[in-house]
Order: C-alpha cells, then structure tokens, then sequence
C-alpha cells in the first residue's frame, strides 16, 4: 500500500465559518502523498450542500432568531443541523492518496473500538441499527480531494428537526433535496460516550490505518493567513450563503369573508422578483393590483405586510388590511 505521510489538525473554533475556511485552506496546502484528519466542531449550524437552495432545505427565519447560523460548504448533498454534541471529521488527501475505501475502514474500526456495531450504507451514510449516525459528502480540488462527514454523538434531534422540516408554503425549485433519514445519537447506544471518547477512537484509528506519527498541524498559525480570512469572508457572505440557491416559485393562499386570494410569487436571492395575485373577490382590481407593491421584498410575511401597508398611508381599504394581517401571523416565518 501507498506510503503516506499523515497529519492531525483540531479545531478549537466552533465558528462553522472559520471552521470551513480552515478546511478550505487545509485542502489548496496539501502536498503529494499526505492524508491529514482534521476534527472540528460548529455551535447551533445547519450546513447546506453546494448546490441547494437556502429556503427550501432549512427554516431560515427560525434558525436566525434563535441565534443559529446557516452556511453552505463546498461539497454536494444534503442539509445537516450541527451542535456541540455532533463531530465533523474531514479526510484531505493528494489525489494519489485518497482512498474513500481506507476512511471508512478508519470510522468504522473506531466505532467498533468503543461498543458501537457501525456499517456503512453503500449510499453515503454510516448506520447503527438501520439509522444515521453519520451523513457523508465529498469534494474535489486542484492539490487533493477531501471526504468529510459528521457524527451525531449527542445532538438536539427535536431541534435539527425543527429546522430541517419542509417550508409550509407551496414551494417549486430546483437543487439538490435532502434525503430524510431517521437518525440516532451514538450516546444512545453506549451512554458513556463523549465527544473526547470519539475522537481519540478516530485518531487512533486513523494512525492504526496509515501508521506515522500524525504530526500536528497548527490552526492558530493558519489563522493568522491573509488567505484563509478571505476565504472566512466568502463564507459569511450572504450572496455565497442564499445567493447560490437556483430560483424558486412559491404559493400561498387564503380564504377571506370576501373571498379567495392566491399569490405567486417567483422568489430571487431571498426577494420577491415577480409577483401575481388571483382573487375572486368583487374588488379583484384593487386586490391585482398589490402585485407591484410586493415586488423587490425579501419574502418574509412580516416584511411583505409592511410593504403593503406603506402604500395606503391614509385610508387603507378592509381588504388590504386583512390581507396584511394574514401574511404577518401566518407567514411571519414563511422559511
Ligand atoms: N448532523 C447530522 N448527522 C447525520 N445526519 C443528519 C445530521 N443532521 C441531519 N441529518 C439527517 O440527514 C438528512 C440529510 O441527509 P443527506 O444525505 O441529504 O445529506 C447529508 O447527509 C450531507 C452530509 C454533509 C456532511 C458535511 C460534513 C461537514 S459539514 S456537513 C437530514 O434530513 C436528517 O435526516
């Protein structure tokens, strides 16, 4: 088998955003014939696959006003909540030597080394008696390529599924969806487990498997680059964030004493960039046209009932004033 040198790097940070540009910075700095496992951790995160879209995968109003952060990474696939009590493990290797094959023997053999009887799934998910403990993706670059995952060790499920859920307006878009699975903490299974236990059963493992000595490498030191503080700057960017989610369309609707409304709306980084309204109430004209006014908002229910509002400063007519209520009590939390 290959020779390969192999390095060890830990986060202390559990900023999802320095944590991404690290890994980001690890993976351009590889050099020929190194496999480095690097550790890390994010606070309160949902992390969405490359080429999904924001709204569609996570409730995104919800995670921000109970102070979560929502970011994307580089590699496809799904949606995944992340908290203290989860454990990402990121595999970067020159292209000659990675082996997909030798990091799940390296996971699988440490889970074994603490009471848990893991196998993989063949898709890209490890199980533990039929349900998750860990979601999978990959990524390809110029110097190497890196296969990273997480491992639920003791995460909030209630809350990653509060998240996670679908958004409750109709909602048309393309992407990347999320598989749904039923998931399970390690702790579950062997109530003795922490996040420490985990990781030195991976680094052990790790070492077992490629031998050497894992020299350590600093992140305080790669802090410190010019480099990985831009690559931190793509991170939080909003328009790296929700400006990569492909269009959407979406459709809410409601019933009034006066009658029936529909709205469309086509949705463009996050704001209203066409807007329809159906109604068969007698006053359809008035009811038509809002449309305009809506046009150019951020799709928040809240937002787009202000919008309305802003346009009848004076007498504002029973219809529009009911419909502004409606999108600000149901749709507060439209994603
Ligand atoms: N933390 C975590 N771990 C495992 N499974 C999860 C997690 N959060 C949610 N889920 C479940 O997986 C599906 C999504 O599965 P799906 O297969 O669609 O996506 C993934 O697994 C992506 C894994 C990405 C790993 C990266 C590694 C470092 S940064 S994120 C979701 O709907 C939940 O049912």
């Amino acid at each position: 088998m290959l020779k390969v040198k192999t390095f060890l790097a830990e986060s202390p940070f559990v900023d999802p955003r320095i944590n991404l540009a690290i890994e980001e910075h690890l993976l351009s700095h590889l050099s020929s014939h190194s496999v480095i496992l690097y550790l890390w951790q994010n606070e309160h995160t949902v992390v969405i696959g490359r080429n999904q879209n924001a709204w569609k995968e996570c409730r995104t109003s919800l995670l921000s006003e109970e102070k979560g952060t929502l970011v994307r990474r580089l590699s496809g696939g799904g949606a995944v909540y992340h908290d203290l009590g989860n454990l990402n493990f990121t595999f970067l290797a020159s292209h000659l030597s990675y082996d997909f094959i030798r990091h799940i023997k390296v996971l699988v053999a440490a889970f074994r080394s603490i009471g848990i009887p893991a196998s993989f799934s063949g898709r890209n998910d490890i199980f533990v008696e039929n349900r998750k403990v860990s979601g999978n993706a990959f990524y390809q670059g110029k110097a190497g390529r890196y296969h990273h995952g997480t491992i639920l060790i003791d995460v909030d499920i209630d809350r990653m599924v509060r998240y996670l859920q679908p958004p409750a307006a109709k909602l048309k878009a393309k992407g990347i969806d999320s598989v749904k699975s039923r998931v399970a903490n390690l702790k579950e299974f062997n109530t003795s487990l922490s996040i420490d236990v985990v990781k030195k059963a991976i680094k052990a493992s790790f070492l077992e498997e490629y031998g050497g000595e894992g020299e350590n490498i600093s992140l305080s030191d790669i802090m410190k680059k010019e480099e990985v503080k831009t690559l931190y700057k793509k991170y939080s960017n909003p328009s790296w964030i929700y400006g990569l989610s492909p269009d959407f369309d979406v459709e809410i609707e409601n019933r009034f004493d006066w009658g029936h409304v529909a709205l469309g709306f086509h949705v463009r980084e996050g704001s209203v960039s066409q807007c329809h309204i159906y109604s068969d109430a007698m006053d359809g004209d008035l009811i038509a046209s809002l449309a305009p006014f809506l046009k150019g908002v951020p799709l928040q229910g809240d937002v787009l009932a202000k919008a309305l509002r802003r346009n009848f400063p004076e007498s504002m007519p029973q219809e529009v004033q009911e419909m502004a209520c409606w999108l600000e009590k149901d749709w507060a939390h439209m994603f």
